[in-house]
């Protein structure tokens, strides 16, 4: 099965590609459902958080109190850090039993959305990368509007990663999501009918004989840490 990393910067639009997939039955691991799931109260992520930050980032009916967490975190590196140490094992596990499930329904590829792949080093392990763009100025625009957050907060979240125009280095397909929605929707038909491609005949032999997939991931992460260390080399 292919496993394609989704990504972009805040507020680019990939959560708005993510949903005009699922609407077409691809099937996408979410990140960001995942890391809301894994600190759900009684969890032990959200146990490890108020012992960092303190009983102050927890609402009274138990639950995380997102928006004050947001605002320490986004204004604060190494508390960041601390969170995404505390948050990140769990979402990771939690992906690999997304891509599992979907690789025993015999799916052809699946989507990996997460937000930090790029910064998190995850694009090295999936078979392709597809970044989400928009210009920055667009996407603080966007931000403010869907947030109704001060320029100030807007900027301290989008300086928390890292800028899109970096991303997109990394990416085998780039979205440009600086149209519309409408040529949004084109984009990601595009998009789907390119995985269906990628995704090749082999998939259904790798399904029916797990060791010949197992050999051919092995091969093709090989093939792109090659390549990418030869693009690194002409640079
Ligand atoms: C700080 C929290 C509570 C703020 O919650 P809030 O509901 O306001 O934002 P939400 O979770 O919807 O995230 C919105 C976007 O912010 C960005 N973002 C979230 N966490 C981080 C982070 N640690 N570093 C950089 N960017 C981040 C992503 O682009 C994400 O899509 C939350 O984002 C969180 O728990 N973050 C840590 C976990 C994480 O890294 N999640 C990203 C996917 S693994
Ligand atoms: N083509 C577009 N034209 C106008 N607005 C758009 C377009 N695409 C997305 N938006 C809006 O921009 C905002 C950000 O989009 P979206 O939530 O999909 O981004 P995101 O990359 O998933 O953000 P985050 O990383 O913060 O979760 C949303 O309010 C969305 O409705």
């Amino acid at each position: 099965m292919l496993v394609v990393g989704l990504t972009g910067g805040i507020a680019t639009g990939k959560s708005s590609v993510s949903t005009l997939l699922k609407a077409k039955g691809v099937p996408v691991v979410d990140a960001d459902v995942l890391a809301r799931q894994v600190v759900e109260p009684g969890t032990p992520a959200l146990a490890k958080i108020v012992a960092y930050f303190g009983p102050e980032v927890i609402q009274p009916d138990g639950s995380l109190d997102r928006k004050k967490l947001g605002s320490i975190i986004f204004n604060d590196e190494a508390k960041r850090r601390k969170l995404n140490s505390i948050v990140h094992p769990a979402v990771r596990r939690a992906m690999l039993w997304g891509v599992l499930k979907h690789w025993l329904e015999g799916r052809k590829y699946c989507i990996l959305d997460v937000p930090l792949l790029i910064e998190g080093g995850l694009w090295k392990w999936v078979g392709k990368v597809v970044v989400v763009y928009c210009s920055s100025d667009v996407q603080l625009e966007r931000l403010m509007e869907r947030d109704k957050s001060t320029r100030e907060d807007a900027l301290s979240r989008l300086n928390s990663q890292l800028p899109i125009a970096e991303k997109v280095q990394h990416a085998d397909r780039v979205v440009d999501n600086s149209g519309s929605r409408k040529d949004l929707e084109t984009h990601v038909d595009a998009l789907v009918q390119s995985l269906d491609r990628d995704a090749g005949m082999t998939w259904r032999l790798s399904w029916l004989f797990p060791p010949w997939g197992l050999l051919s991931a092995i091969l093709t992460l090989a093939w792109r840490a090659v390549s990418r260390s030869k693009k690194v080399k002409r640079a």
